[in-house]
């Protein structure tokens, strides 16, 4: 995986985040093995040196279509890819042959159209977008060029998206070799048809997932020499048996329960059903419905479905007949007999439901009642009758109702083999394989061991192959390989499945021996694997068990192992059956053979699922390993199933576990491959000398890795191939020289920037300092003016004022002057008057006088005094 190395302050790194998985930052500071790193959400996180993984700046926007594109090949980087393609909508992304499928968690009719097909068919791999296509047609031309079987191996989680990727194969596959025009049922239409079949009696909502496979399948498809389909068969693996029985909310029991509810009246009243809310083995759910699907529906569609794949209207009565009375069969109840440990039907209710169920199974009540209640023991003396207590009459019901349904799904998928046919001629096929993926739960028991074990054996085929194509690759571009380790889980598998010694041959020990318990098998295992590395005791508990596998650490709790490995049919019930009117019924208990009845003296009849599973997934890994093999790692990208969420939590980082396999397995080898025009792009300025004049890549590749000293790093024929590690060794050193090519342009650029600025401020202050003064002198001009003007106003007013005075002062002497003289005028004028008055009165009185005689002394007297007041007048005037 590449411990980061050559991380330093700057370094763009991924770092773990508990929310989100991963988060992107960079690193502030390193201190001894402790890092600190400034995220791009904003937290400072302080991660351990080892823990943090480089993060690859130079990856393209939209990601790669190619997971070995990718400069580091790690988790955080693999699952960004993964992250920015599905946010384009991209689900399918590839890692070198292996195609990576995120569920849409929506339709997207577009990929999967008839012009889609036409459009990968026969195109070489790798020049269209990755597709499921892309991958069968591989198969498909691989299997016509070389004669050779290919198989196409889809795993992931539940709800990861296998069987719709499956039913795309099949889609695809059935289009590449099927035949136009063809007449009624076609092998092809049979096959794709089976789906449908299988999911309404295999299939169950899960919390994980509303139509969750409950059982492994391997479809081969037949081909004849012109590659066309000629025949098909379907194996099946481990159907979860407990499902019929126990159903936890909010999950559903098989969809054929529900389907059959729902189905049109007459049908209903036929197999005496109702509501699924009156049956027990439906009811400890509340979930009965789907949103947007119709149980009704899908029945009407089942039965078409039954008719394509051959299954004849009595067949299919039949088929119906069995699935309502394990419905009935779950209704009986019981309660404690008059005898000691023994029991009786609890009520009327549970008296019908048995009589149904008989009269559905066509056996009798009686015995139905017996095989339920009784059970036979066979002594040397005497045939004993032993009843059941309440608890084992329930556990008996259990039990007839799991193995009843059980063998019905195992005669649908002989049915559908038998009448798709085989094809004896056939030399080449291709298989496909929709298994369970990994699984690790809170609690995990017998189920999830031997899930976990088939994934264990699946992961060792993908390791070999992963590594084969590895060595074909490094053989291609002739380096040498010879020291590369093989990564290998082979300790896990002998720890699981070693005979003797293993967990499935202890288990199988402690089932055959009468006083084994799940406490007494533990402890034997704690026992036997005290000292395995791939085993762990867990330190609390005395019966638990922890198995380190390849994905993960996962804690068993054994106390079902024992119960849920025994397979063997109760003889009660299977006389029971095999005695049934129906031969429908009979024929799914045919007898057993004589010689396994005595030797296992009736009761004891063992035989054991675990070891049955070894041997059935030992025939599947015998055939995928006669097969070219071609992988579908299927992704849930979030548990909430909608579309457009991938949530990069912890837990996602386990759906892409195998593929980080494959990439831990390149990673022992070169897990980073560059061109050599990529590498010399990247890793050129490294050594820019190497490129002066020289034209041979390789030759400059080979010069750039001896002068940076990679140990074990080699050139090929077309690409570099790096050791883990030497990338971002190579990439620090590129950063290293970046960063002082950045420094000295930085230093240029603040210098150039600074003077720039200091020239502007120095031309900014000398405008300013010249419009300061600019301005002052103009100020100071005003102010000049302002005085001079002032000083002119003062003038010209005190002037003004002056005159006014003046003027005025004029003015009042003039006018005492007009008005003396005036009275002077006026005194003269009045004397002169009185003058002339007088002289005229004294020229009158003369002449009076002078005519009368008066006097002339009187006369002069007159005179005198006239001239008197004259005179007075004129001094008066002159003063
Ligand atoms: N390619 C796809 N396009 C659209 N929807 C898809 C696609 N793949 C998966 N889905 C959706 O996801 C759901 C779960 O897918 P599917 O049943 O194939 O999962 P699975 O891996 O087979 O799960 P299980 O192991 O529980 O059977 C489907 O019912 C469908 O709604």
């Amino acid at each position: 995986m590449g411990t980061p190395v050559n991380i330093i302050v700057g370094s763009h790194v991924w770092v773990e985040d508990p929310d989100i998985a991963w988060v992107d930052g960079e690193v502030t500071k390193i201190k001894g093995d402790e890092v600190e790193v400034q995220a791009s959400n904003g937290k400072k996180i302080v991660a351990k040196l080892k823990s943090i993984y480089p993060k690859d700046e130079d990856a393209p926007a939209g990601g790669v279509d190619d997971m070995t594109k990718l400069s580091y090949l790690h988790e955080p980087g693999v699952l960004q890819n993964l992250a920015t393609r599905y946010q384009l909508n991209e689900i399918y992304t590839y890692t070198g042959g292996i195609l990576i499928a995120i569920n849409p968690f929506q339709r997207l009719p577009h990929l999967y159209d008839t012009h889609m097909m036409e459009q990968y068919k026969g195109a070489p791999f790798g020049e269209l977008s990755p597709h499921v296509f892309a991958i069968a047609d591989m198969a498909y031309r691989a299997m016509i060029n070389e004669g050779k079987s290919n198989s196409i191996l889809v795993s992931g989680e539940s709800g990861a998206g296998k069987t719709e990727t499956t039913k795309m194969l099949m889609r695809y596959l059935a289009y590449l070799g099927g035949r136009k025009g063809t007449e009624g049922r076609t092998v092809e239409q049979q096959v794709l048809e089976s789906n449908p079949v299988l999911e309404a009696f295999g299939n169950a909502k899960t919390v994980r997932n509303n139509n969750s496979s409950r059982f492994g399948k391997f479809v081969e498809i037949q081909f004849d020499k012109q590659g066309r389909i000629s025949g098909a068969a379907i194996r099946t693996y481990l159907l979860e048996r407990s499902r019929v029985c126990q159903v936890s909310d909010p999950e559903r029991n098989y969809h054929c329960f529900y389907l059959l509810c729902a189905a049109p009246q007459e049908e209903v009243e036929k197999y005496k059903l109702g509501n699924p809310k009156t049956f027990h083995y439906l009811n400890q759910s509340n979930c009965y419905e789907l949103v947007g699907v119709s149980d009704a529906h899908d029945y009407l569609a089942t039965r078409r479905a039954m008719d394509i794949v051959g299954i004849s209207q009595k067949e299919q009565d039949a088929i119906f007949r069995v699935v309502a009375s394990i419905l009935h069969i779950g209704n009986i109840e019981f309660t404690k007999g008059k005898e000691i440990d023994s029991s009786v039907l609890k009520n009327d209710q549970s008296k019908f439901h048995l009589k149904i169920a008989a009269e559905l199974l066509m056996c009798d009540p009686v015995a139905l009642e017996d095989a339920l209640l009784k059970r036979v023991m066979v002594t040397p003396e005497e045939v004993i009758k032993r009843s059941l207590d309440p608890d084992g009459a329930l556990v008996s019901r259990d039990g007839l109702a799991k193995t009843v349904y059980s063998r019905l799904f195992d005669w649908l998928v002989d049915k559908i083999n038998v009448s798709i046919g085989q094809d004896p001629n056939s030399k080449c096929l291709i298989g496909v394989l929709d298994i369970y993926g990994f699984e690790s739960f809170k609690s995990n028991s017998f189920e999830q061991f031997c899930i976990n074990f088939t994934n264990e054996k699946l992961q060792q085929h993908f390791n070999q192959h992963v590594f084969k194509m590895e060595q074909e690759e490094y053989t291609r571009e002739e380096i040498d390989w010879s020291y590369i380790e093989f990564v290998d889980n082979q300790d896990v598998l002998d720890l699981i499945e070693k005979k003797p010694g293993g967990i499935v041959a202890l288990l199988d020990e402690a089932c055959m021996f009468p006083k084994s318990t799940h406490e007494t098998f533990s402890q034997k295992l704690y026992q036997t694997f005290k000292s395995h590395k791939r085993f762990i005791k867990p330190k609390l508990s005395r019966t638990d068990f922890t198995i380190a596998h390849y994905a993960g650490e996962v804690l068993y709790q054994s106390d079902q192992f024992l119960d849920k490995n025994k397979d063997y049919v109760v003889p009660e019930h299977q006389d029971l059956l095999s005695a049934s009117k129906c031969s429908f019924v009979s024929g799914l208990f045919p007898p057993v053979p004589e010689e396994t009845t005595k030797s296992s003296n009736k009761s004891s009849k063992f035989s054991s699922i675990g070891s049955r599973f070894k041997v059935q997934l030992q025939q599947l890994m015998d055939t995928l390993n006669s097969t070219e093999p071609h992988y579908i790692r299927c992704v849930k990208p979030n548990n909430l199933l909608k579309p457009a969420i991938l949530r990069m939590s912890i837990s996602c980082s386990n759906y892409v576990v195998g593929v980080l396999e494959a990439i831990r397995i390149s990673c022992a080898g070169y897990p980073t491959r560059k061109t050599f025009y990529e590498f010399l792009h990247r890793f050129g300025l490294l050594a820019p000398e190497v490129l002066e004049g020289n034209n041979d890549e390789k030759a400059a590749c080979q010069k750039i890795l001896e002068k940076m000293g990679l140990a074990g790093a080699q050139s090929g024929k077309t690409k570099v191939f790096l050791r883990a590690g030497q990338m971002a060794e190579l990439d620090a050193r590129r950063a290293l020289k970046l960063s002082n090519a950045a420094k000295t342009i930085q230093r240029k650029v603040r210098t150039h920037i600074a003077r720039r600025h200091f020239l502007a401020l120095q031309k900014a202050a000398i405008c300013m300092q010249s419009a300061c003064r600019g301005r002052l002198a103009c100020k100071l001009f005003d102010n000049l003016k302002r005085e001079a003007a002032s000083l002119k106003i003062q003038t010209n007013l005190r002037g003004y004022l002056a005159r006014k005075n003046y003027s005025q002062l004029k003015y009042s002497v003039v006018v005492l002057q007009t008005g003396m003289r005036a009275m002077a005028a006026h005194g003269q004028f009045r004397y002169r008057k009185q003058t002339k008055a007088a002289t005229i009165i004294q020229r009158f009185f003369i002449l009076q006088e002078t005519r009368m005689g008066i006097n002339l002394d009187t006369m002069q007297r007159r005179e005198v005094v006239a001239r008197k007041a004259a005179s007075e007048t004129e001094n008066g005037t002159r003063f």
